[in-house]
């Protein structure tokens, strides 16, 4: 779809392709429709994160988004409505974050080389320079993620009760989550362990995952009131 527009501009040095997962069913919102659906600042979260990804600038080439069974539909009559003109292929998702990623992928089985970023349809306020970023260093060093340090304190639950962990040695992982495109489908190749939580888990043991500098802005709707954070940081210019 999107052509790199500046020929010296890193995208145009490797393909660039983009899976956003939206399969899911937002249990812990519990809305009265998938989260991905709701209204974030007067359009549908799910649109926030396509705009973002088709910024031309970044020269995303395809965009995949991995939809909840049963509801193509939903997203096309959204689509519809909000007159949305970007290109992009629709996938139905499995039960689990990892089943959409990799019906997500197969979407992508006849590309021959690349960077692949899996995004979290729930993450609208991603920073391009986080993407771009992500990207790049991927495209260096096969695996990378973006990642930010926690600002809060942490402990570790134990069997006598909890310990403090040391918090400059812990990051909290967000999406972008970029890789190499032949890696991705080789990680995805390995059974599905329940432990995955995300793409570097699954992509781990095989290649070691360079860390990005995340943003706080990148937030994951979850819960009611990651929506109003979210809405506040956009309507104040800050998302
Ligand atoms: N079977 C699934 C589960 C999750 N996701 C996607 O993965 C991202 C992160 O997942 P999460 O925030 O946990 O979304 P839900 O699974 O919808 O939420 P919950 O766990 O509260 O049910 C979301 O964009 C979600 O749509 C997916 O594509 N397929
Ligand atoms: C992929 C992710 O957003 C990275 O922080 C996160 O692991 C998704 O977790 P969830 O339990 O599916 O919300």
């Amino acid at each position: 779809m999107n052509e790199p527009k500046f020929p010296g501009s890193p995208a145009s040095k490797y393909p660039r392709y983009t899976i956003i997962v939206a399969g899911g069913s937002g249990t812990r919102m519990g809305a009265d429709r998938p989260k991905q659906f709701l209204e974030l600042a007067g359009e549908p979260v799910l649109l926030h994160t396509l705009r973002r990804f088709a910024d031309p600038a970044l020269g995303v080439r395809e965009l995949v988004v991995v939809l909840p069974a049963g509801q193509l539909e939903t997203w096309q009559t959204l689509c519809a409505q909000y007159n949305v003109q970007i290109p992009h292929a629709l996938v139905v998702g499995g039960a689990t974050r990892w089943a959409s990623v990799r019906a997500g992928l197969a979407q992508l089985a006849d590309r021959e080389s690349g960077v692949v970023a899996v995004h979290d349809g729930v993450r609208p306020l991603t920073p391009r320079a986080v993407i771009e970023a992500t990207y790049e260093a991927a495209y260096n060093h096969g695996a990378a993620v973006a990642a930010v340090v926690p600002k809060d304190s942490v402990r570790n639950l134990s069997q006598q009760g909890s310990y403090a962990l040391n918090r400059a040695r812990l990051r909290l992982v967000q999406t972008p989550q970029c890789f190499d495109l032949a890696l991705l489908r080789r990680a995805y190749q390995l059974p599905e362990l329940s432990t995955f939580t995300d793409d570097s888990s699954v992509v781990e043991d095989l290649h070691p995952i360079q860390l990005v500098e995340g943003d706080y802005r990148n937030l994951k709707i979850t819960t009611a009131e990651d929506l109003y954070v979210a809405e506040a940081l956009l309507r104040a210019g800050k998302g």
